[in-house]
């Protein structure tokens, strides 16, 4: 198991925020993390990637438990895509994309080849090859968000953690870059708003509701009608599409 999450809890300002939830994620797999606004979805994230401790229960990242892992260890193996990640201004984009190799490289290392690869492959990987030496605050909300997956993707991570990574992307990059992250051999998670494109490209789905996990597994388990009354207050209507053979939710009206 790549990730593995036992009976967790965290808590701030003394209000209990994620309660109880226990996930594995197969390596290599995607999870798709799902929920209304508040449930939960970001501070699960920031614990799993170490920003943030759990009151109680259990990380494990491989066979290791996270709390034992100083943090350079977790960031060799945890990449982060926050919400509305920011970054210095007058940097180019491949500058950007470097940050992505601090955690692999010594405070005197010279600059190698390895890192060069990794830099390329990723703003290849992508579409953002073309803008590399574009100044980060010249870019626009989609090109930013590309750019703060690739230096995601040039740590190398074998478990990576993307935060509603499709906001601000036409639907073109929308699909490039879930398909990018869902054919990648490493282990994902992903918090989607868009219940459509969770059903297309992640392996499993997890609801989070008012920060209990309400369902796990595959979209055509996880994905149904009640669910989406229940937890989302919306009635909606499922069908498997003729197209790419995936659940299709239509979103009929609020349960008022
Ligand atoms: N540092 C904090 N201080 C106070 N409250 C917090 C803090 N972090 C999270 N919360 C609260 O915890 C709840 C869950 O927030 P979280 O950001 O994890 O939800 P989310 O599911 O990611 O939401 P969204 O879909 O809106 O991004 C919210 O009610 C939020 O206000």
């Amino acid at each position: 198991m790549s990730i593995s999450i036992s009976d967790v809890h965290w808590a701030t300002s003394g209000v209990l925020v994620v309660k109880g939830v226990s996930l594995e994620v197969p390596t290599g797999q995607t999870l798709g993390l799902i929920g209304p606004n508040g449930s939960g979805k970001s501070s699960l994230l920031r614990l799993i990637g170490g920003l943030r401790k759990v009151k109680s229960g259990v990380i494990t990242l491989g066979d290791t438990r996270i709390e034992t892992m100083p943090r350079r260890d977790i960031a060799k193996r945890v990449a982060f895509v926050e919400q509305q990640a920011t970054t210095e201004t007058q940097v180019t984009v491949t500058e950007v994309v470097r940050l992505g190799r601090t955690p692999h490289r010594g405070p005197l290392a010279p600059w190698s080849t390895v890192d060069e690869e990794a830099v390329d492959n990723a703003l290849r990987q992508v579409g953002m090859i073309g803008k590399s030496r574009q100044l980060w605050h010249t870019l626009s909300g989609g090109e930013r968000q590309r750019v703060h997956i690739a230096r995601a993707l040039a740590q190398t991570p074998s478990e990576l953690l993307l935060d509603e990574p499709t906001n601000h992307l036409d639907i073109q990059h929308q699909l490039e870059i879930l398909s990018l992250v869902s054919k990648l051999p490493i282990t994902s998670i992903v918090a989607l708003h868009d219940l459509n494109l969770a059903a297309m490209f992640c392996d499993r789905i997890a609801v989070l509701s008012q920060g209990r996990l309400a369902a796990v597994g595959p979209a055509d388990e996880v994905l149904t009608e009640e669910l989406i009354a229940d937890v989302f207050g919306v009635r909606a209507h499922i069908e498997r599409s003729p197209h790419h053979g995936r659940q299709h939710i239509h979103f009929l009206d609020c349960i008022s």
